[in-house]
């Protein structure tokens, strides 16, 4: 169990017990604005606007000096265009003895909709038996929330601030962070100039109760493969038998792609991922995950690993390539008998150092070209890349590592899981590329938090005690400075 907070910090944890009823309500109201990005619909846009004007009000109340920055609009595949909402830098805080903090967080939410299976109205955040659900309420509303708590309890008890505290907060992250690189490169000697340390929350513990610091993403590769005969369809009667078929070539090109026990077949494509070290192992060994729980409660017969050790691995150190879908496909019930004329197959590959985006685009088309020519089809194949996104690894030894743990064990009297995670956090990457500042993930929400998923929920208990998580943070942070 934890033991007693140092005494600056024990006031800040009275306060944020005390307080945690109105930090779940602000919450609530956060969650109550509509604001995804993915649907792009003008009344979503709205909502992402007034989400991030709300933000700006409550960071502006705190102390903050905000700007709002325009980031212009949106030009979709179908000739529409949308305004993308506003990012917030803010900053509290330009005391030069002090270290400068900066969080990144999102408040656009993914898509959602009672009738996919939701119990309780997503956008209403709805408490039972401690859980907090609602869409955004652990991706990312709630993180971004905690680390604005964390700051508003010192303001509120009066207590000078151990960090200046920059905020970087967007509403475009579910969409893939429109237009953000183009920020990060046009400030990354202004706003992020005085920047010593990156904090982003906007991930999960492996673990439903013992906290983790994550110190890589994957990257990704998104793959389109299109197949062309013609523009439209045919019938299988009268030209079934004398045609190549798109999607015959496609289904071979996909199923060329990785084998049964998920081994990618793409020439080359394992020659730069890192090799594995003995040290390495270790490190998985000493993670909290039962496996059997794990794949229980993900309702999975069989993975395709049988050891803790080879699934993180393959989660998190080797790359992955999965198959998403196919346009231009017949997808309805009943048993139309089509020739579809053209398709286009994605999938993607995660990336983890050391791979390269492009010497990966390059393996991979050159695999689908080599697949293709051997069926002497008449189609014609486009290969393109839609997303390139590098894998991003931290050295865990930098100072906010060590901050991050000291405030864990502070609150939560364990050390934590030290963790990677499968998915992607672009910005990362921008931090470590771009910005040249070194980046520590501090994820709040637990496990089953279904981030994306119906009945995305985070604890009572993770909000808070991630609230004082944060605020050891900043304590620990001024400690080792
Ligand atoms: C949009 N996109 C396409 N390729 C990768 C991504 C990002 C996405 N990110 C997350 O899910 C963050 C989870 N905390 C993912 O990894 O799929
Ligand atoms: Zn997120
Ligand atoms: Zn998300």
């Amino acid at each position: 169990s934890p033991s007693p907070p140092p005494a600056p910090l024990e006031k800040v944890f009275q306060y944020i017990d005390l307080h945690q009823d109105e930090f779940v309500q602000m919450l609530k109201e956060w969650v109550a604005i509509e604001s995804d990005s993915v649907q792009p619909m003008p009344h979503f846009r709205q909502e992402l606007f007034r989400m991030m004007a709300v933000a700006v009000d409550m960071l502006q109340r705190l102390g903050a000096h905000v700007a709002s920055v325009d980031m212009g609009s949106q030009q979709l595949p179908d000739g529409q265009s949308l305004p993308i909402p506003p990012v917030i830098l803010a900053e509290l805080g330009n005391d030069p003895t002090k270290a400068t903090v900066c969080f990144y967080g999102h408040l656009d939410v993914q898509p959602a909709d009672r009738a996919d299976g939701w119990l309780t109205d997503p956008y209403m955040l709805t408490e039972v038996d401690g859980k907090l659900y609602g869409r955004g309420a652990t991706d990312n509303k709630g993180p971004v929330l905690a680390w604005i708590n964390a700051v508003s309890a010192f303001r509120a008890l009066e207590q000078d601030l151990p960090v200046n505290i920059k905020f970087i907060i967007e509403g475009m992250e579910e969409a893939g962070s429109v237009a953000l690189e183009e920020l990060m490169e046009k400030e990354k000697d202004r706003f992020f100039s005085g920047v010593d340390y990156i904090v982003i929350s906007d991930n999960l513990w492996i673990s439903q109760r013992k906290p983790a610091i994550t110190y890589g993403t994957r990257g990704n590769s998104y793959f389109t493969v299109e197949v062309k005969c013609r523009d439209q369809d045919f019938h299988s009667g009268t030209f079934g038998g004398i045609l190549h078929e798109s999607m015959a070539d496609l289904v071979a090109l996909l199923g060329s792609l990785v084998d049964s026990s998920g081994h990618i077949l793409v020439p080359g494509i394992y020659d730069e991922v890192a090799p594995v070290t003995e040290e390495e192992i270790n490190t998985y060994k000493a993670i909290d995950l039962d496996l059997e729980e794990y794949r229980n409660s993900s309702q999975v017969a069989k993975f395709l690993f049988d050891t803790k050790e080879e699934i993180l691995m393959h989660l998190w150190r080797y790359p992955s390539l999965s198959i998403h879908g196919i346009e231009g496909a017949f997808d309805e019930p009943g048993a139309k008998t089509v020739i579809p004329g053209r398709v286009i197959g994605k999938f993607s590959i995660r990336l983890v150092p050391h791979m390269n985006v492009s010497m990966v685009e390059k393996q991979v088309t050159r695999h689908l070209e080599d697949v293709f020519s051997k069926r002497n089809s008449s189609n014609k194949m486009v290969v393109s890349m839609a997303l390139g996104l590098h894998p991003w690894i931290a050295n865990i030894n930098n100072t906010q590592y060590i901050a991050a743990k000291r405030a864990i064990r502070t609150v939560f009297g364990t050390d934590p899981d030290m963790i990677r995670d499968g998915s992607t956090i672009p910005i990362a990457k921008m931090f470590q590329e771009i910005v040249h500042k070194s980046v520590v993930m501090i994820p709040l929400g637990a496990v089953d938090d279904g981030e994306h998923s119906q009945n995305e929920k985070i604890n009572r208990w993770n909000y808070i005690e991630g609230t004082k998580v944060f605020a050891a943070f900043f304590f620990e942070m001024a400690q080792l400075h």
